[in-house]
């Protein structure tokens, strides 16, 4: 795509003829639209099981709060996979690649950086939970929760807005990059709020690793009280497993689920977020990069995003699957099974 481009804003863009530069390669034009196709309706499916568990359970806890917003941020985010799909595939036209830069992928990242934060949040409750396992909620608390969500919705979106905005110029050939529709300040703003995305991105990572350290100390501490006393302990979020398993096998199974959520969110994000640093230089200061280089980011910034999009799509399904899940306790209610509270 890229060889053509005859972009004003990256005046050292001048190996367009260069055939190695295109971003037409078979990766992106069918592998990614094969495996985004895929995960359309592997999303849809589990979104739509997920919706049909989360909108009958009252928002009773925090918890459910934060996975409500998690999978209406995980639909939208599997209703713009089709527009990702088409414009990569070069199935769609014009427009469509115009609408696509300006709202749906706008939309995908909105989405993605509140799925973080709502991440986050859920990581604050449960180390909040294990901390102190009585200290319930109230309507006022819930409350606050639920304007909290709103809060950070209106925030992002009014964060992104720009992007939707300043992204008016019109392509000056059939191949363009969506950085090329951006006015000066659309790319000036583009680079901003990446930064921003970065800080949310880096701040609910050490969060999510603090709360985990400090529920493992106390899941610990507590199932060292089990052993020594043999009676149940004070863990709120598996009383029933605690009883009936050994303390060993409770603490080996203990240490899987916290460091499978830790490791899946490092694999998962990490990389995307340490190539998305050079890749937006890329676009906002074309100059320092020959096209080569530009195409080299570029790719490496679609495959990370490409790893990371599966684990974060389908994040609340995995949330209300697991064991003490809202979906794993109300089809066991259904089947009689008893579950983990
Ligand atoms: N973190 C973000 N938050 C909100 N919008 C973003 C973010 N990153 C990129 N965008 C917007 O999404 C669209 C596509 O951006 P990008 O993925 O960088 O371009 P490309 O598809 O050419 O690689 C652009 O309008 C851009 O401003």
């Amino acid at each position: 795509m890229e060889q053509n481009s005859t972009s004003p804003l990256f005046p050292g863009n001048h190996s367009h003829g260069n055939s190695t530069c295109s971003r037409d390669n078979v990766l992106k034009t069918v592998v990614f639209p094969a495996l985004y196709s895929v995960l359309f309706l592997l999303g849809l499916s589990l979104n739509a099981m997920a919706v049909w568990v989360f909108f009958r359970i009252p928002s009773q806890s925090h918890f459910i709060i934060y996975l409500k917003n998690i999978v209406i941020a995980d639909i939208i985010t599997t209703f713009t996979f089709p527009f990702k799909v088409l414009s990569d595939s070069n199935l769609a036209s014009t427009g469509l690649r115009i609408f696509v830069c300006r709202f749906s992928s706008v939309m995908f990242y909105l989405t993605m950086y509140i799925s973080i934060l709502f991440f986050g949040l859920i990581s604050i409750d449960r180390c909040r939970k294990t901390l102190r396992p009585f200290k319930g909620t109230n309507a006022a608390r819930l409350a606050h929760r639920k304007l909290l969500s709103g809060a950070i919705w209106i925030i992002l979106f009014a964060l992104c807005l720009p992007n939707v905005i300043l992204t008016c110029n019109t392509p000056k050939s059939k191949y363009f990059k969506c950085s090329d529709l951006k006015t000066k300040a659309g790319l000036y703003w583009h680079e901003v709020v990446n930064h921003v995305c970065q800080v949310i991105f880096w701040a609910i990572l050490v969060t999510v690793v603090v709360c985990y350290t400090l529920i493992t100390k106390e899941l610990y501490k507590s199932y060292s009280r089990i052993k020594s006393h043999n009676t149940p302990g004070t863990i709120c979020q598996a009383p029933s497993k605690a009883t009936t398993q050994k303390p060993h096998q409770s603490k080996r199974k203990m240490n899987a689920n916290v460091f499978l959520v830790l490791g899946v969110f490092f694999v998962c994000f990490v990389p995307f977020h340490f190539a998305r640093v050079p890749y937006t230089m890329s676009q906002t200061r074309g100059v320092l990069f020959d096209c080569k280089l530009r195409l080299f980011f570029f790719q490496l910034k679609e495959s990370t995003l490409f790893f990371l999009t599966p684990f974060w799509t389908l994040s609340s399904t995995f949330s209300s699957v697991s064991p003490s899940g809202p979906l794993c306790s109300r089809l066991c209610s259904c089947l009689q099974v008893p579950v983990a509270g």
